[in-house]
Order: C-alpha cells, then structure tokens, then sequence
C-alpha cells in the first residue's frame, strides 16, 4: 500500500533530524514541504508569530485544536516553562499516529498530551477528564469553519479566563471569515490582526489573536 504524503514527512524527519532536537525537527519538516512537497504545517513565517503568542502568554496549560503531523505541538511545547503542558486534539487516526512519533522524535512528548478524537467532544472533557482549571493559550488551526462554535463551546464549558490567548491560523487563506466576523464583534475579545504569509508559499496569510476579556 502507498505511503501517504504525511508518512513520507515523518520518514524524511526520522531519517533526516537529529533526535531529541524540537529545532532540528521543525526545520527538517519546513525543508520537505517547501522543497518536496506542501503541507498544510503553520510553517516557519506564521510559526514566529505563534513563538512570540505563546512567550506572550507563557502558559501552564496550553490547548490547539487540529494537531495534524505535530509540526505545531513541538514548536509549542519547545517554549513551555518547566510543568507547562500542551493538550493537542487530533481526530483523524493516521494524523494522530504519525503526530505521537514525530512528538516523540522532537523530544517533547512529556510535555504534550495528543488526545484523540473530534474538538466538540474533547472540549466539554477537558475539566473532569484532563483535570484542567482554564486554558491559558488556544492554537486553532483545524477545519476553519470550526473555528467559532469551539471558541463558543470553550466558552460555555468555562474553560477561558480574563487574559486567556487564543491565537488562530489561516484567517485570509483558506480564510475563517465567521470566526473573525465573531470575535472582532463581540464585548469578551480584544482582537489582533497579524499579516502573513501561506506556509510555503508567496500568498498572503493572517493569524488573529483574540484575548478574553471575561
Ligand atoms: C468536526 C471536526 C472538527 N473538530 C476537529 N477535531 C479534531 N481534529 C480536527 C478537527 N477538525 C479538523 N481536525 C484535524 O485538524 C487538521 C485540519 C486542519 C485544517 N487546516 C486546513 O484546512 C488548512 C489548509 C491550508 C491550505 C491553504 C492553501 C491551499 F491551497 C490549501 C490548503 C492551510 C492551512 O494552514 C490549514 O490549516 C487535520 O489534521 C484534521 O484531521
Ligand atoms: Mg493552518
């Protein structure tokens, strides 16, 4: 059987990055999709963006919805204080098997905690289940029109607090107009627009921080 695009990311991190190394992993990633073959990794442009929320935040418990091969959950976890964890939702199977190795090869596996399953049903778990208090930093970087009933849902099962970041991708391509349309609106989000680029490529992207306001 054919290997799949995300297998051959994660064979040419295994045989190409140097184990242990969050860096080393990351770069290796960026390398095969902007020279081999594209994939939808936040990259290294919008990845400096996500560095610089996530130094802002400096969170104990951090969540991002859509973990996908990983390429994220380790830029993240690499930046976490000692104790500070990562929560990474993922519910495609293949994607989460190949995230747990890659998360395993960078390092920082006990750091993160890939919980497997659909975001709408992992969320109203997180309290009871994953002993969280509040979240102190959101990625979201999963199916975009997905974006605004989470933040809704996290919202309902109080799991943010005055000063919590969310931070999303992809907000002009492939665009979350309803999200943006949603937190620029309302009274509990202080909105952040950051100009960027598409990963891999010369077409113009945004990330939007949004911090509750409570
Ligand atoms: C109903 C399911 C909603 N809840 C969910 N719960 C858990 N995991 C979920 C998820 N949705 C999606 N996922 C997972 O997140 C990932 C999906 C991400 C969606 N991202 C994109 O579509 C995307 C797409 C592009 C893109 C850009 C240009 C282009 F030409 C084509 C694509 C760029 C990006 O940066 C992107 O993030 C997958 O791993 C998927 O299995
Ligand atoms: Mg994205």
């Amino acid at each position: 059987m054919n290997q799949s695009k995300e297998q051959r990311i994660l064979n040419f991190v295994l045989q190409n990055a140097v184990r242990g190394d969050p860096c080393s992993v990351m770069d290796t990633i960026d390398k095969y999709c902007s020279q081999k073959e594209w994939a939808m990794n936040v990259g290294n442009e919008k990845g400096l963006i996500l560095d610089k929320t996530v130094e802002e935040a400096n969170p104990s418990v951090a969540l991002e919805l859509g973990t996908y091969c990983g390429y994220s959950a380790v830029r993240i976890s690499r930046l976490l204080k000692a104790g500070a964890r990562l929560l990474t939702v993922e519910f495609n199977p293949e994607f989460a098997a190949i995230a747990k190795q890659m998360i395993e090869f960078a390092g920082v596996q006990d750091k993160v905690k890939l919980l497997e399953g659909p975001s709408e049903e992992i969320i109203p778990q997180l309290k009871k289940k994953y002993e969280v208090d509040t979240l102190d930093f959101v990625f979201l970087d999963h199916w975009k029109d997905r974006y605004t009933p989470d933040t809704i849902l996290l919202q309902e099962c109080n799991l943010l607090r005055k000063g919590s970041i969310l931070l999303a991708d992809n907000i002009i391509f492939p665009g979350a107009p309803d999200f943006l349309n949603y937190v620029r609106k309302s009274p509990h989000f202080k909105c952040t627009n950051y100009p960027s680029h598409l990963e891999y490529m010369q077409v113009e992207d945004a990330m939007e921080k949004a911090v509750f306001l409570g």
